[in-house]
Order: C-alpha cells, then structure tokens, then sequence
C-alpha cells in the first residue's frame, strides 16, 4: 500500500523537466553534492546485470583484438595482410577492434580528452548557453538524448556537432574546445578514411570501394562525460545500443566502463594508452549482409572518483538528404546468401533508428 502511494506521488515528468531545465546535466547534480541519484536515473537490476555464463568456446577470450596498423604506411606487405586479416576476423566476430601505430598523436588525443573535460567543467554559466535539445543546431550540449523517452537516464552527459562534409564555422563551437575539434576531426578522417581501405580489401573488395560509395563523406563528434556516480550499482552511464554509423572512431579515457556484447557476454573493453577503439555500425552490418556486425554495447556507470571522457567520431554519410540507396552490396551477394535487407536512404534509415529509440 505504502508503495502505491509512493508511485501514485512520484511525479516522473516534472522531476525530468526540473533536471533539464538546469542545463547543467549530471555535472550539475554532482556539483551540487547529491549522494543519492534522483530515481528516475535507475535501471532495473536485470539490465544492469551480466548473468549469462560464457559458453565454453569464449572461455579462452578476455577482450577485443588490437591492430597493428603500421602507422599508416605498412612498410611490409606481410604486415599489412596481417592488419587485413585481423580486421576482417575480429568485425566478422565481435563488430569491434582496437588500433595501435594509428598515426594520430598521443599528444593531440590527450588534448582532445582534456578539451571535453575542459567544456564539462567550465562554468555552469557559458556552459547553459550551448544546452537544448534542438538537434537542428550546429553545436549541442544536453544530458541524456532521450531523456523523455527512455525508461531510465543515464549517468552522463555530452554534447555533439556534425564535423564534415560540412563543418561548424569556428565561431558556432565553444572557444574552450574549437581548435582541438577542428584539428581532433580532420585526423579522425584521415585515420577513418585509412579503415575504410582496409575494410574494403577486408571484404575483397577494391581497396577505394567504401570511401568511393561516401562512408566517409560526414563525421558527427559526440563527446561524453561521466562523472562520478554515487550509486554506481543503480545507473549505467550509456544504455545498450549499437552504433547507426557505417564505422566508429572511439576516444576513451583511462576509467574503465565500456563493455561489448558477445554471444550474451558483456566483455569488459579496458582502456589502453595510446589506443583507438574501432567498431562496425549498423549501415556497414547493412551493406555487408552482415559480414562485419554491428554489436551492441553499454558504459557502467562511473566508479571512480574523477569524471570519465570519451570521444565517438561516428562516420556516415555527410548529406543529411543524401539521395543514393543503400542495401547489401552486389559484390557480396549470390543465389546461396541473398540480400537480408532492402535498399534503403539514410534519411529513411534515420528516420525508423530514432522512432525505435535506442
Ligand atoms: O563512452 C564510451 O565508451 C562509449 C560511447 C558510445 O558508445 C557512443 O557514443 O556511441
Ligand atoms: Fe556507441
């Protein structure tokens, strides 16, 4: 009885709209010292959990590949084969890899981590300034995407900003972070361009193939902050999702928290210096038939006791009204493993993913 009186007062809505209105997200509750999470942040303890034994021929796995791309300039052919081979096993097996000798430097991804903390930490006052939920604006900060429309919030929050084909002027980003953003994304490309030849010869297919079918035309950059989370059993930082992206490049900072899903496993990803996390999105699982698959995969909420960063530079194709069809491609259909999927644009693509919610 006494908790249906509880349930029946709990008014969900306005508790939602008193957060948002603060425009200051979790930063902002954790700034103003709470030591329990606001309940609509709670997840049910199912979701949260990870039950599910390994079976047995996962035993001998502990976490995802790592890469060696040789810098960019596989000075040997055998090397190269072998960058080939792992790419085209682990996209096959877990939709995700990690790189190393990636070519971006150590320096400019310490400064792309320190710029996102940097925005999250200036003051509340410029900070407002940039929240909202008007995806149609160049620059967006806001916690949680769905706030309204998810079951539960998540512990974090983030701001985003499409980088290419059509980049920000430098004045639509905040002075805090723009140059590194600038800087930080025109090396995403290149690297993400570099993938995409490797992916293509992955499939056996000419090495320009994805990069000539624009998977590499837009970036959109979302960077996250996950501050500390008091109740760190109760939350989650990012739900279960997949990625809608053709590829993503991924930024982590040394807090662990990421984990993949694997044949029912939740795998834990732990941060390695120097290293960028690459995984297949749902158009590449698409136009593969899926081949390479897009997996999903969550962020815990935030143990420790500094905020934890990351940087997901999703590729897609840059026109938002791009007209070309997208389905599984000719060269890796046949009578014997036919088109799982129609042709589809990307608007309609985005269209469906967002009604869906994650
Ligand atoms: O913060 C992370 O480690 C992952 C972020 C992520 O999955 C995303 O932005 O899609
Ligand atoms: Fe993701």
């Amino acid at each position: 009885m006494e908790t249906m009186t509880k349930i029946a007062s709990y008014d969900r809505v306005s508790e939602l709209k008193g957060f948002d209105e603060t425009k200051t997200g979790v930063k902002g509750l954790v700034d103003a010292g709470v030591s329990q999470i606001p309940r609509f942040f709670h997840h049910s303890s199912d979701k949260l959990a990870n039950h599910k034994p390994l079976s047995s021929d996962l035993l001998h796995l502990t976490t995802i590949p790592t890469i060696d791309i040789g810098g960019r300039i596989f000075k040997d052919t055998i090397m190269r084969k072998n960058a080939i081979k792992g790419i085209k096993e682990a996209s096959e097996k877990w939709g995700f890899f990690q790189v190393i000798n990636h070519g971006v430097s150590v320096d400019l991804l310490e400064k792309m981590k320190d710029g996102v903390r940097g925005f999250h930490e200036q003051s509340p006052e410029v900070r407002k300034q940039y929240y909202g939920r008007d995806f149609s604006k160049e620059f967006v900060y806001t916690s949680n995407f769905d706030l309204y429309t998810s079951p539960a919030a998540c512990w974090g929050d983030s701001f985003t900003c499409y980088m290419a084909p059509n980049p920000p002027k430098a004045h639509d980003l905040p002075a805090i972070c723009r140059d590194v953003m600038i800087e930080y994304s025109k090396q995403a490309m290149n690297l993400g361009e570099f993938l995409f030849e490797l992916l293509s010869e992955a499939l056996g297919l000419n090495s320009n193939h994805l990069n000539d079918i624009d998977c590499s035309m837009g970036l959109r950059m979302l960077c996250h902050y996950y501050p500390p989370c008091p109740e760190p059993d109760l939350t989650i930082g990012a739900g279960k999702h997949s990625d809608s992206s053709f590829l993503t490049v991924l930024l982590l900072d040394l807090i662990e928290g990421l984990q993949v899903l694997r044949d029912g496993y939740w795998f834990d990803v732990p941060p390695v210096p120097g290293a960028l996390i690459i995984n297949v999105g749902d158009l590449l699982q698409l136009i593969t038939n899926n081949k390479f698959i897009s997996s999903e995969h969550r962020v815990l909420a935030n143990r420790a006791t500094r905020a934890r960063v990351s940087v997901a530079c999703f590729f897609t194709t840059g026109l938002r009204h791009n007209p070309r069809m997208y389905g599984p491609m000719r060269e890796l259909v046949s009578e014997d493993n036919p088109p799982k999927y129609r042709e589809i644009t990307i608007k309609e693509f985005t269209t469906h993913r967002n009604a869906k919610g994650l």
